[in-house]
């Protein structure tokens, strides 16, 4: 496996892939989440092809500048992990060797960015479809691989890729879970054992709305109260951030679940906010 910091060096070790790589990008504090997605990639690239994985926690895609300094790094855990699964080559590039001081071109998306974590957390997306735009630029991949536990990003990074021609196809993976329904994220190390015990309670809410639908429920208000309530007594802690049943195609808010849709949450454990989400498709 090798491992590269620049830009130059990412350019020569790229001169020796026989096939263009399979790009999976992260902000590493790796973990089973990530292994699936770089298990995706391999199954996608072959035996013989290539899986690349960037590492970088981008500063620009952070409103917070607690979050961006709070963030978990595992470096070393993370790189053992990537050569124990084969992973072909991994880039670490510092901030300075991505972005030029003077740096004065962003991608904006401003659709499908308007709601949720894009509401929220304001600039957050410019952030992610630049340094996207850039990964894609620098590994020229013919497939990239992302979480469906960041729904909203997926469906933004494959609007990137259709509105900007980009020759890539973007695949999703359903999202990994602890044994208790919690969504595996790099920031769950950050919760306390308290905090930790109640945010399984989140993805309770959410399979239980959805069971609701199953059973015949056709409205989100009534689905959202739900959900709000079932919170508040298994997650007395979690303060929302948001909490939305929108469609899974236009990220838009709904009044009646008559399409797939998605109910999409965001919550804070003391400064840790976790999202997650389920997908209503069954009856569509
Ligand atoms: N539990 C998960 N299941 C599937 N994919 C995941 C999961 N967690 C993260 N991913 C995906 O891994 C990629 C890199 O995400 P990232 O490095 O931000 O990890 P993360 O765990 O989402 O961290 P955090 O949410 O704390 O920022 C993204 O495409 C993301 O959707
Ligand atoms: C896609 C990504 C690596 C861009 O920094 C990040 O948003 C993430 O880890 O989901
Ligand atoms: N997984 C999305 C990256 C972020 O929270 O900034």
């Amino acid at each position: 496996m090798e491992i590269v910091k620049t830009i130059p060096e990412l350019l020569l070790a790229k001169k020796k892939f026989a096939t263009p790589p399979v790009l999976v990008p992260t902000m590493g504090a790796l973990h089973d989440g990530h292994f699936a997605l770089i298990h995706k990639a391999r199954d996608i690239a072959g035996p013989n092809g290539v899986v690349v994985v960037s590492l970088f926690v981008n500063p620009i895609q952070f409103n917070n500048a607690s979050d961006l300094e709070n963030y978990p790094s595992t470096l070393e855990a993370d790189l053992a992990a990537c050569e124990r699964l084969g992973v072909d080559l991994v880039f670490t590039p510092e901030t300075a060797s991505l972005y030029a001081e003077n740096r004065s071109v962003l991608i904006s998306e401003s659709s499908l960015s308007s709601k949720l974590c894009g509401a929220t957390r304001p600039g957050h997306f410019d952030g992610v479809c630049t340094v996207v735009a850039k990964l894609f630029n620098l590994f020229t991949p013919i497939d990239a691989v992302f979480g469906k536990k960041d729904y909203q990003q997926l469906a933004i990074i494959s609007r990137l890729v259709r509105d900007l021609n980009f020759p890539i196809i973007i695949h999703g993976v359903d999202t990994v879970r602890e044994a208790d329904g919690l969504a595996l994220s790099s920031r769950n190390v950050r919760l306390t054992p308290e905090h930790r015990k109640q945010a399984p309670g989140i993805y309770a809410a959410l399979k239980c709305a959805a069971d609701r639908v199953t059973q015949g429920a056709v409205e989100p208000s009534v689905l959202l109260k739900l959900i709000q309530k079932q919170l508040s007594e298994s997650a007395p802690d979690a303060r929302l951030d948001y909490l939305e049943c929108v469609d899974a195609a236009t990220l838009q808010s709904i009044n009646q679940i008559d399409r797939k849709c998605v109910i999409a949450i965001a919550a804070f454990f003391g400064n840790v906010r976790l999202i997650d989400n389920i997908e209503l498709t069954s009856q569509f």
